[in-house]
């Protein structure tokens, strides 16, 4: 009860299932707390069910952080049929006893196996204290089980004070404060992602912002010193964008640079980087690419930009580029951005819609042209 109103349901869905287990756990020692004094057949089975289902609560917590569902077959086997056969098997103590405390232990278990799943973007530290909780807890509540079943004289009532017994009591506060811990720690690595996230989007494009890219193109220029890579740099800027918003309004030019933004992010390669910088100006990082394949990478976006317009030609957008290229001396991210802003600056008086690269006056360029400008 105490997770609930501390996590609330307006947490995500993962934390919602952790309250929901809580919420079901309280729910079976409820039951167990009707049924013990009158020995009641159906509040027990409705204990022992409820306690099962509060363990697949967490079990889909954790799938939901996870991403993985293992063994929820099993899952769903064992939560039928532990009630099922405690209910119709009441009167028989030490049947009821072994098979409950199996049906539950399998059901922690399977909480285990969720939390040790393979799942790189998760935290393993709550998984671990998770497993640390549950499992010694699963384990006990086995032994308790063949306690119960095999050797019913050393166990003959739940309240026995047997060592077996003694230590799943134990084990259980363990467990509760393990778990509790565990899915707290969970939801805040699964808070803490959610403002990364946001702290590093740009809301309008879905691309990543200018601090966010900044941090980023300086690992990807550290790793491209040290292992001897290319590295280009684009900087785009839309053309008469004003115009745009003037003549369509503003509402259409936000669509156009959500359309800009979509079309970059699918564009660009896996480990290119590209960002909004600002207003209507967007960085793209190509890696393993020189002045001749950031030149093809340019082409290929104004493709796929000219195609994201096709079908709206009042709001078609072309932009002008500037490329340099991570050398000797446009060793840093600032030289980069100050070489590639210059040579977008020489683009736009070329007439917009082009790419200029930094340093190459005339490459690709006619005379005329360069008159011109
Ligand atoms: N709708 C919308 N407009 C924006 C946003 N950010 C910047 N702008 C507008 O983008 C326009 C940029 O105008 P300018 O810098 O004059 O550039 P331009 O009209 O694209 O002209 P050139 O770059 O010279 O081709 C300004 O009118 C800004 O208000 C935005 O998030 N949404």
């Amino acid at each position: 009860a105490a997770v609930a109103a501390v996590m609330g349901f307006a947490a995500g869905t993962a934390a919602r299932w952790v309250v929901a287990a809580g919420l079901v756990h309280a729910a079976a020692w409820g039951s167990f707390l009707l049924a013990a004094p009158i020995h009641d057949r159906g509040f027990s089975t409705l204990w022992i069910g409820l306690l099962g289902v509060s363990f697949a609560c967490m079990w889909r917590a954790v799938c939901c952080w996870t991403g993985r569902q293992p063994c929820k077959r099993v899952l769903a086997a064992t939560l039928v049929l532990t009630p099922l056969g405690y209910g119709l098997g009441f009167e028989n103590y030490p049947f009821r006893v072994g098979w409950s405390n199996a049906g539950l232990c399998i059901a922690m278990a399977l909480v285990c196996v969720a939390a040790l799943q393979r799942a790189p973007h998760v935290g393993r530290r709550w998984r671990g204290v998770l497993v640390a909780g549950l499992g010694p807890l699963a384990a006990i509540t086995l032994a308790r089980g063949i306690l119960g079943a095999f050797f019913t004289a050393s166990y003959p009532e739940l309240r026995t004070p047997h060592p077996v017994n003694v230590a799943g009591a134990l084990l259980g506060h363990v467990a509760l404060a393990l778990t509790t811990l565990a899915f707290c720690l969970g939801w805040r690595e699964e808070t803490e992602n959610a403002l990364r996230a946001r702290a590093d989007t740009d809301p309008l494009t879905g691309l990543l912002n200018r601090r966010a890219w900044l941090e980023r193109a300086e690992q990807m220029l550290s790793a491209a010193r040290r292992y001897g890579e290319s590295v280009a740099l684009l900087l785009l800027d839309v053309d008469h964008f004003k115009r745009l918003n003037d003549t369509l309004g503003h509402q259409a030019g936000d669509e156009a640079l959500t359309a800009i933004g979509r079309t970059l992010a699918r564009e660009i390669r896996a480990g290119d980087l590209a960002c909004r910088w600002g207003g209507e100006e967007f960085c793209v990082l190509v890696r393993h690419a020189a002045a001749a394949e950031g030149r093809l990478a340019d082409a290929r976006l104004r493709r796929s930009m000219a195609r994201e317009f096709a079908g709206t030609p009042d709001r078609a957008v072309t932009f002008s580029s500037g490329l340099a290229v991570f050398g000797p001396e446009l060793g840093t991210i600032a030289e980069l951005i100050r070489s590639a802003d210059a040579a977008l600056y020489r683009a736009k008086a070329l007439g917009r819609g082009r790419l200029i690269a930094a340093d190459t006056p005339a490459a690709g360029i006619a005379e005329p042209e360069l008159a011109a400008a």
